[in-house]
């Protein structure tokens, strides 16, 4: 029975299911050595935000196939370690967005009435209405820094809110923001105009620090930043420095550059700071949507299912997944087929979408083909989650294209060809009415048979015999024959032969195949 280690906190629910299939190991609060020691024993790993998953760990994971983040941001996971090492990481995209929104407008809230000093000195016997003064956000003007969905949904209550909307994001159309009520502006404008100013972004390069004593200095002296997305995008010092010395008014932070927050002056600001220890997915909603998004990741995974939100494999919706699927196991059939024909090494490999699958999203197609293509060289350590690196990492090219004229197929075909240092081959591929495979071109050969585990290809001359030669030649050495099928371009011209048989070749048998007269050439397939 598989392992899985929940090393965060985790809603019950998300226990439940993964107990479906797998021992399950609630262990919190490990530290990192612990975590390396144990790791080993486990399948699959659920945290939060609390447990970092880094190199050491995954590379003291002999056995890991997955890491569940029950949550939204991975950077606690060395995702390129990950990769690497074929493990898939799977997110909950979506089942804290509310949570984390609410919590946003609940910081920007708060921080304008000064709710958590108020409560406080209420609850230490005082009645002090002076000096809880606030300001209200109605016409202020808040600025939106990551119109992603967390953004977006703070946006559609900060305008029924009466705010003026501003927002910064590179990769958001203007009609988007137009629609969310958003003017979309460059940061310096955002900046320098904005009351408030929430950031939704996440923490990579271009990000870290982006809030920094020189953007500080372009805003207003009653601007008042709230950050729910993640540390280290403000660099605390320099907030510190701007809120103290009146740069800025405030700030409402849910997330710091360390955690949990250490030693930090920002302490000492009193109401004009409001500070959470990163509880933005922190309500029962959220916490049971993304226990059940990412333990069902990890279920299907351990079952040899794929995950529909990985982030480091091409990200599929179920349905769209669904459909895909019988064309995948045609991509990795194709693929082992046609790595087999080329023996040797392969240098490019040329992945045509052709009819119906032109139409598709191709890129799983290929990684599809690329993880059969490996599976000869590499067997099991390649999957969807490393094909594209190792491919890259052995020179090999890989050229995408579609031809959506060719419409031999409903539903499309899909054509393979792959150059090496033995010369150049090629095979085609649909799924016919049932959804089975076939083979229906070898060489541009046309053929329409389905694949067997163990095939015999033959290139030769059309002429009176051959076929009979080959058959007795087989006959003779025990080999039984469950299909044959030939396939020309021309009558007495080049032909292929494609036989399924019910064991594998023998050694030796196919040097003696190559000498029959009218014989090119023999390769054997083993799916
Ligand atoms: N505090 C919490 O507990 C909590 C909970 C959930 C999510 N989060 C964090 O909130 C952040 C946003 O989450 P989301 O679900 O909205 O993500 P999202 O991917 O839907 O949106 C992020 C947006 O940021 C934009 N973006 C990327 N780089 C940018 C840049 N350099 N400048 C401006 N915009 C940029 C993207 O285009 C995207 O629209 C993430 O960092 C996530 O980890 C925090
Ligand atoms: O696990 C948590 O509580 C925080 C999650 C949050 O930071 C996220 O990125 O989804």
């Amino acid at each position: 029975m598989s392992k899985v280690l929940v090393s965060d906190p985790i809603d019950q629910v998300g226990i439940d299911i993964l107990s479906q299939v797998a021992q399950v190991d609630v262990k919190t609060n490990l530290s990192p050595e612990e975590l390396v020691a144990v790791i080993p024993d486990y399948d699959a790993i659920m945290i939060r935000s609390g447990t970092r998953v880094t190199k050491e760990i995954i590379e003291a994971g002999k056995q890991l196939k997955i890491i569940g983040r029950a949550g939204v941001g991975v950077d606690n996971v060395d995702v390129p370690a990950a990769t690497r090492q074929g493990i898939v990481v799977v997110n909950s995209p979506e089942g804290n967005t509310i949570a984390a929104a609410e919590h946003a407008l609940a910081m920007m809230l708060s921080m304008s009435r000064h709710i958590p000093e108020a409560d406080q000195s209420v609850k230490n016997q005082k009645w002090d209405r002076k000096h809880f003064m606030g300001s209200e956000v109605y016409k202020k003007t808040l600025g939106v820094v990551g119109l992603g969905k967390i953004g977006s949904h703070v946006a559609t209550v900060a305008r029924a809110m009466g705010m003026k909307l501003l927002a910064y994001d590179p990769f958001i159309s203007v009609e988007r923001a137009e629609q969310l009520g958003c003017r979309l502006v460059d940061l310096d404008l955002l900046f320098g105009e904005s009351d408030y100013i929430t950031l939704h972004i996440p923490k990579t390069p271009e990000t870290t620090n982006l809030i920094n004593a020189e953007s500080l200095s372009k805003m207003k002296p009653t601007t008042r930043i709230i950050n729910c997305s993640r540390g280290g995008i403000i660099d605390e010092a320099a907030l510190y420095e701007a809120i103290n010395s009146g740069t800025i008014a405030g700030a409402a932070l849910d997330v710091f550059s360390s955690e949990p927050l250490g030693e930090s002056p920002l302490r000492s600001l009193g109401k004009k700071v409001v500070l959470t220890p990163h509880l933005g997915a922190s309500t029962a909603e959220a916490q049971v949507n993304v226990a059940i998004d990412v333990a069902e990741q990890i279920r299907d995974v351990l079952l040899g299912l794929p995950a529909r939100s990985a982030v480091n494999i091409p990200g599929l919706s179920p349905n769209v997944l669904e459909q895909l699927k019988p064309y995948l196991r045609l991509a990795e059939t194709l693929g082992s087929m046609v790595s087999q024909l080329a023996g040797g090494r392969i240098d490019s490999l040329n992945v045509r979408l052709q009819g119906e699958l032109a139409t598709n999203n191709s890129q799983p197609l290929v990684v599809g083909a690329l993880k059969g293509l490996l599976t000869q060289a590499l067997r099991e350590r390649v999957n969807y989650v490393n094909a594209s690196i190792e491919a890259k990492e052995r020179g090999i090219r890989v050229i995408e294209t579609r031809d959506a004229s060719i419409q031999d197929y409903a539903g499309g075909s899909l054509h393979l060809s792959a150059k090496g240092s033995l010369g150049e081959h090629s095979v085609t591929g649909a799924l016919l009415g049932d959804g089975e495979i076939h083979i229906t071109s070898i060489d541009e050969f046309p053929i329409n048979v389905p694949p067997s585990n163990h095939m015999l290809f033959t290139l030769h001359r059309d002429m009176p015999g051959i076929i009979g030669k080959i058959g007795s030649l087989l006959g003779s050495f025990n080999v039984n024959i469950a299909s044959m099928q030939v396939g020309r371009k021309i009558v007495r011209g080049d032909a292929v032969m494609v036989l399924s048989l019910d064991d594998p070749l023998p050694e030796g048998i196919l040097a003696e195949i190559i000498k029959v007269s009218g014989i090119r050439d023999a390769y054997t397939v083993n799916l």
